[in-house]
């Protein structure tokens, strides 16, 4: 393929499955567009980090692999069901791009019908590295620093996110 790549996704938190997704898109592809999808979005269960701090992981864990000059960070906001302006957003604040990649049915059917080319990503070690299961161990006070980049674990430390995670999931009563 040898082109430019779009992978979106809201990396709550960005971990180790979302790092092999990205080598693998770059495997592929000459350069990727990480679009931070839900970027409006925080302080609730499924997202419980703000766009700039998933900006940060994403960033730092770049550097740290050395992928930095094949790969830039956008901020994608929802748009709920208005999907037309969602996609109007993709259009707005990323560069163009040659084929998305995603696991996500809606954004593969929304991006499709928008006539962009979509691809899947296969699951790298799946049981592990979710985003779901990785929340609800930091909301367990469980150990989840070895499912994501070193990167990942310093941000959420300087953020006390792991404490932020447990407070919410109290709040809406989750654990
Ligand atoms: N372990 C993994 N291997 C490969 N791709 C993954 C993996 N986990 C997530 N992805 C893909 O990366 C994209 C962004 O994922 P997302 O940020 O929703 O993470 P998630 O782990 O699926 O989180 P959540 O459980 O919160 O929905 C999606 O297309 C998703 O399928
Ligand atoms: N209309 C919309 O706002 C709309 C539609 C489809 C996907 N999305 C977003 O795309 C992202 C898809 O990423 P995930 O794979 O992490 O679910 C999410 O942030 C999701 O909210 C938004």
């Amino acid at each position: 393929m040898n082109g430019r790549a779009f992978y979106i996704g809201r990396f709550q938190p960005f971990h180790l499955g979302h790092l092999n997704a990205l080598k693998w898109i770059l495997s592929r592809e000459k350069e990727v567009i990480i679009g931070i999808g839900s970027a409006q979005q925080s302080f609730e269960p499924k997202n419980p980090f703000t766009a700039g701090e998933r900006a940060l992981m994403i960033w730092e864990a770049l550097k740290q692999e050395n992928l930095l000059e094949r790969a830039l960070i956008v901020m994608v906001p929802d748009t709920y069901s208005e999907h037309s302006k969602w996609i109007c957003n993709i259009r707005t604040y990323a560069p163009t791009f040659d084929t998305a990649y995603t696991n996500d049915e809606l954004s593969r059917l929304l991006l499709e019908e928008a006539g962009y080319q979509v691809s899947p990503i296969p699951f790298f070690d799946r049981e592990k590295y979710s985003g779901t299961s990785i929340r609800l161990l930091m909301a367990r006070g469980m150990q989840w620093r070895d499912l994501v980049p070193q990167a990942t674990a310093k941000v959420i430390d300087a953020i006390n996110g792991e404490q932020r995670v447990q407070r919410i999931y109290r709040l809406h009563g989750i654990v």
